[in-house]
């Protein structure tokens, strides 16, 4: 199966043409006269194969314009879920919301979520559950412990685990859904807090292409762009090897920006110069200002950077791949959490070199 690339419409385009009135029909996102819907009571039985259209493959592209009209849940509203669950609100889908720490659901409750008291309900009353959790230990419980949401699935429900977990944890999960009859889809994200209130989010995905093509047009209402990769473990691979990039970057970033100043140039031209250069990466001139500064509001904890190095390694290990530079940037990753930076954006891994220039100093 090829791999494959949808990319959101821009919507300046979309705007000023007959394409807007298309759009307007089929998009509550930017219908100009949308209102959020009132929850009806809930479904006694699954409602998948009544609420959705199934598309075929050829149908791909055009299925994102087609409303999703079944029920969604939302497992995991921390700094990623709660934005993507307000999304869907604000899209006009029917919402129910599950979170570890119920204080985080009450601003979705006032904007037209429902709650329920377990990721089980959540799922036995939905028609797909979206889970937003934050590493593999947490993915599992939620998903396949006590009360979970695998007890409240069934045949015409779908599970969309868009967490960033390891293939294992992928795998697991799946044969768990599986069992229950239902179908599963993993589609960690790319993108962080920003992209994800924006909804300008990057999906890969992998797993029950069926699924996949249903809630195509919720992925569009959260993202900018999914890739559809194929088998269950895919997804999270592509996920691990993206962030274990990105880990390094932002490692070898922060040297760069340490040596400069050690040398008496100014890390903010630094930045500049970096910026318009080849190595220019958004990630550098969105953080590289507040780096400077010593700043690092969180948008990335870096807990989770640490713990996608982990299974990056991992990952690397389960086939013999050397991969050094992610050794030595999770290390320092580790350093940082060690110095009680896990809570801070993962941009704080700058502090734990400072801290290492002052113990050899
Ligand atoms: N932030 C980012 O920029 C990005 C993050 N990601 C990935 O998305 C996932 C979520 O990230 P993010 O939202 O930033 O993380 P947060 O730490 O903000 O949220 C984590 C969520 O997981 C829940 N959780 C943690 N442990 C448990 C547990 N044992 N049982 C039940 N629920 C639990 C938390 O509940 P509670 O509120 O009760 O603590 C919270 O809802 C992670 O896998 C991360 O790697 C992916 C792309 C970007
Ligand atoms: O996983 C983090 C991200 O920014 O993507």
């Amino acid at each position: 199966m090829p791999s494959t690339l949808l990319a959101k419409p821009n919507i300046n385009n979309l705007l000023s043409s007959t394409a807007m009135a298309l759009c307007s029909a089929f998009c509550p996102r930017i219908s100009t006269n949308f209102r959020p819907k009132p929850f009806s009571s809930f479904p006694s039985k699954p409602l998948l194969s009544l609420s959705f259209k199934v598309f075929s493959s050829q149908a791909t592209d055009a299925s994102s314009q087609d409303k999703f009209s079944g029920r969604v849940g939302f497992l995991g509203l921390g700094i990623m879920g709660s934005p993507m669950a307000l999304n869907l609100i604000k899209a006009g889908c029917d919402v129910i919301v599950w979170n570890r720490t119920k204080s985080k659901c009450d601003p979705l409750i006032s904007l037209g979520a429902k709650y329920s008291s377990s990721p089980e309900e959540v799922a036995a009353n939905c028609d797909v559950t979206f889970a937003m959790l934050a590493d593999p230990e947490s993915a599992i419980d939620v998903a396949c412990g006590k009360n979970g949401a695998v007890s409240g699935m069934g045949p015409g429900k779908g599970y969309v685990d868009v967490s960033t977990v390891d293939v294992a944890t992928s795998k697991l999960i799946n044969e768990h859904i599986k069992a229950r009859g239902a179908l599963f889809l993993e589609a960690p994200v790319s993108g962080s807090k920003k992209p994800a209130e924006d909804g300008q989010l990057i999906f890969l995905t992998a797993g029950d292409r069926s699924l996949y093509e249903l809630v195509s047009p919720l992925l569009d209402i959260l993202g900018k762009s999914r890739f559809y990769l194929g088998k269950v473990g895919n997804g999270a691979a592509m996920k691990l090897v993206v962030n274990m990039i990105m880990g390094s970057m932002m490692a070898s970033f922060s040297e760069g920006i340490l040596l400069s100043k050690k040398v008496g140039l100014d890390p903010s031209v630094l930045v500049e110069v970096v910026s318009q250069g080849a190595i220019s990466a958004p990630m550098y001139s969105l953080k590289g200002p507040s780096m400077v500064k010593s700043q690092y509001p969180t948008a990335f904890p870096l807990k989770h950077q640490q713990k996608d190095l982990r299974l990056a390694l991992g990952l690397a290990e389960s086939v013999s791949q050397s991969t050094p530079i992610a050794a030595a940037a999770n290390e320092l990753y580790k350093v940082a959490k060690s110095y009680g930076l896990s809570d801070e954006d993962f941009s704080a891994v700058i502090e734990a070199l400072k801290a290492k220039s002052q113990d050899t100093a």
